[in-house]
């Protein structure tokens, strides 16, 4: 369970698979698809929904310290995954950095954890886009995601739609991408400067209202992992607020490490995987900061909509023409979040079964279009199904913590990947590990515990079913296990197994 996949290998493995001539990935991407994925996946649900109730129920004014506590932790976040991303590009990413690090159950964990925060992000992501969607045009929402509606068909038919663009190749995922971003980020900019006509002093002031009592729900399963450990009486508001405010909206920020996964996609992937991580931090933060502020500035905090915050602020000041424009931006803004998810979590499970901990038939590449298009469809078919049939809007915290426990053991393996192989090339370097590193792994793991005991039950029960899925299939038949080369066989091409 301890053996680790050795660096050469993955190397070999991902140069080999992702030149082009071969049957492996295609090489494609430049530095500015990859920021265009990476905003692309970033901006969306986060902040035109959860700014608006973690400022009305737990922050206040607060929630733009929120966004920028979580933009920090995200950044961290981002300076580990770029060094490593740059030094290995591989598709499987954090799961394969863990696989050279720190063995092979580790990389089990991760890569199962990747799968459940794409796949989830994805799902839970349709299902908002589907009740937009039918608020801006008018759309009948028994079948749109009205509450207690059996099918939303909406949902279904978004993520078939795009996990069709997702397989029919990269190229045309960076494309319609890059469109969605272009769309969504002009509206962001757009909301700020609007915005500021709007802002008035008074609805900033307290900017983190004193410390209330809060309802912990039944058993106490709503409030976080840490007011639970220590006891403490459930609380919103004032810095306990803003820390539980802020373990939410990373869901925000959650997605961005999708851009690592592109690496065996890149035309250099050595310099254009870091451009495109730290630029799609610096990025969202500026406007998460920019929209969460004049959101909280134009309306007072006990009267922000839980909804549609944004188009709700934009009507109560008499401007109801911008809320259309805010709609427009959440449907462009969700679509391109669906779609990157959706490549995302391909090559993850490309990696995955290319390792042969999943059945490796699965893995195999496209000839014409370059994509894993068994993996990739089977999993959007799953997607879809979650997101037409099971009630998600609870879930989003389930996809923070996915991404949080992957950000904790990347940021652990940059020190040990820099102990155990100190040769490798390094075009891009955490400054002062392993002080940042540690800080970002610890950073992380404190907003995992400020999330809800709830939201952490259910992360067990999933990693229990990856749990079990690996001592039943995983353990006994994958490469390592086998003695099998990893590195020389034309991708595509399965070796026959006797
Ligand atoms: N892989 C993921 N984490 N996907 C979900 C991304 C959600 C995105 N950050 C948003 O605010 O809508």
């Amino acid at each position: 369970m301890l053996r680790t996949k050795p660096i050469k290998d993955v190397i070999a493995q991902s140069e080999a698979d992702g030149s082009d001539g071969r049957l492996g990935l295609k090489r494609h991407l430049r530095a500015r698809d990859l920021t265009g994925f990476g905003i692309g996946i970033v901006i969306g649900t986060g902040i035109f929904t959860l700014t608006g109730i973690e400022a009305r129920d737990s922050a206040g004014p607060g929630v733009v310290v929120s966004f920028a506590i979580a933009g920090v932790v995200a950044l961290l976040a981002a300076l580990c995954y770029a060094e490593l991303a740059s030094s290995v590009p591989t598709a499987g990413s954090a799961y394969t950095y863990a696989y050279a690090t720190m063995g092979e159950v580790v990389a089990w964990i991760i890569g199962w954890d990747l799968l459940l925060e794409f796949a989830l992000g994805a799902a839970v992501v349709a299902r908002g886009w589907s009740g937009y969607l039918a608020e801006l045009l008018g759309l009948p929402t028994a079948w749109f995601g009205e509450e207690g509606s059996i099918v939303n068909v909406g949902a279904i038919g978004i993520v078939l739609l795009l996990g069709v663009v997702a397989i029919v190749g990269v190229r045309e995922s960076a494309r319609v991408t890059n469109l969605l971003v272009v769309v969504k980020v002009a509206i962001c900019v757009f909301i700020v400067a609007a915005g500021l006509f709007f802002v008035k002093a008074a609805n900033l002031t307290p900017f983190i209202p004193s410390s209330q009592p809060a309802d912990a729900g039944e058993d106490g399963i709503k409030q976080p992992v840490t007011q639970a450990l220590f006891g403490l009486e459930p609380s919103v508001f004032g810095f306990v607020g803003v820390l539980s405010a802020a373990a939410v909206v990373f869901f925000a920020y959650t997605g961005f490490e999708a851009v690592a996964n592109l690496g065996e996609e890149t035309r250099r992937p050595k310099r254009d995987l870091t451009l495109g991580l730290i630029g799609t931090l610096l990025i969202s933060t500026v406007l998460y900061i920019g929209v969460s502020l004049v959101l909280v500035g134009m309306v007072p905090y006990t009267e922000i909509d839980r909804g549609a915050p944004i188009a709700a602020a934009f009507n109560a000041v008499g401007a109801g023409w911008a809320g259309v424009l805010v709609s427009i931006a959440a449907v462009a803004g969700l679509t391109s979040v669906i779609l990157v998810d959706l490549v995302a979590m391909g090559r993850i499970g490309f990696a995955i079964s290319r390792d042969g901990l999943i059945p490796p038939a699965v893995a195999r590449i496209h000839p014409r279009w370059g994509t894993p298009y068994r993996i990739s469809g089977v999993m959007t078919v799953a997607v879809a199904l979650l997101a037409g049939f099971l009630p998600l809007s609870a879930l989003a915290d389930l996809v923070s913590i996915g991404a949080l426990c992957a950000f904790v053991i990347v940021s652990i393996a940059v020190p040990i990947l820099r102990r155990r192989r100190p040769d490798l090339e390094r075009p891009f370097k955490v400054p002062f590990s392993p002080v940042l590193p540690l800080v970002s792994a610890l950073a992380c793991l404190y907003l995992m515990l400020n999330l809800s005991v709830e939201t952490w039950i259910r992360f067990g029960v999933w990693m229990a079913l990856g749990a079990l899925i690996y001592l039943g299939y995983g353990y006994r038949r994958n490469r390592l296990a086998r003695h099998e080369p990893v590195a020389t066989e034309p991708a595509g091409e399965p070796t026959p197994t006797p």
